[in-house]
């Protein structure tokens, strides 16, 4: 099984002189290619720092961060540029662009990339169709419903096809059902794809699409097993006994 990331001895501070405060303590995490890892924890507790620096959205000084092989600590621009080329990102907040319509929003994601104009415009109408909104391709986020807003967030996540999906509290804004119905699409999309997804939630009620849980609190991250996902029952019996605790 390849590994996506491998992040080991990682310390992570923000500030500095006296204002210098640590956030992450001696992290160690391996993330598999085709699972999906959910990160929980309490607020405050370091995940969306570490979510940020696993895609390169900040540069990490110690330790060792490895996605996709590429090593980010000590990294240039130019690398952590094209390592986030490789990576769909997911946030709370669908960050959609509420001038351009659904298919226009998906479109963008894939125009960093080389592609024909028609190619990207199909891939796209492709993609919204498969997130159960091909009514809906030439509507405007004012338009849709908060489901619908998150749904197009996924397909343009997933629609330039990254080994790597990042996602922030996807179904923070959303009721349970359309929660479940997001995650559930971002698991079966992922699983046709094969790429792994890392999420961080608090949402107790999707913690089964997880093949895997790792806990944050006070910037270390506990219960982790770094176990390939092909040793499933071990995987399950630790997801049993976290979610009864949570
Ligand atoms: N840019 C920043 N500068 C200084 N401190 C920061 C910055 N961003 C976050 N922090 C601090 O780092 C700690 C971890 O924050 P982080 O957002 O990673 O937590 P979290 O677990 O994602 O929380 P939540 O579940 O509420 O989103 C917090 O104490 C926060 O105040």
């Amino acid at each position: 099984m390849k590994p996506i990331i491998e992040i080991h001895n990682l310390d992570f501070f923000f500030g500095q002189g006296a204002l210098k405060k640590q956030i992450l303590f001696n992290i160690h995490l391996t993330l598999y290619s085709g699972e999906i890892v959910i990160m929980k924890g309490p607020s405050g507790s370091g995940k969306t720092t570490l979510l940020t620096l696993m895609g390169g959205l900040r540069s990490p000084h110690s330790g060792s961060l490895k996605v996709l092989t590429q090593e980010l600590v000590g990294a240039n621009r130019r690398q952590m540029v094209k390592i986030r080329r490789n990576i769909g990102y997911i946030f709370q907040a669908h960050n959609l662009l509420n001038s351009l319509t659904a298919r226009q929003n998906v479109q963008m994601s894939i125009e960093l990339h080389p592609h024909s104009e028609k190619e990207a415009k199909q891939r796209s109408i492709d993609i919204l169709k498969a997130v159960g909104l091909e009514d809906h391709v030439n509507y405007y986020p004012a338009q849709l419903s908060g489901g619908q807003k998150q749904r197009v967030a996924i397909a343009r996540a997933l629609v330039s096809h990254p080994k790597l999906v990042l996602a922030d509290e996807p179904t923070a804004s959303l009721d349970s059902k359309s929660g479940r119905d997001v995650v559930e699409l971002m698991q079966k999309l992922a699983r046709e794809q094969g790429c792994s997804i890392l999420l961080v939630t608090h949402d107790n009620r999707i913690l089964d699409v997880a093949d895997r849980i790792v806990e944050m609190e006070d910037g270390h991250l506990t219960e982790q097993v770094v176990t390939p996902p092909t040793a499933k029952g071990s995987v399950t019996n630790h997801q049993i006994s976290l979610s009864a605790g949570g």
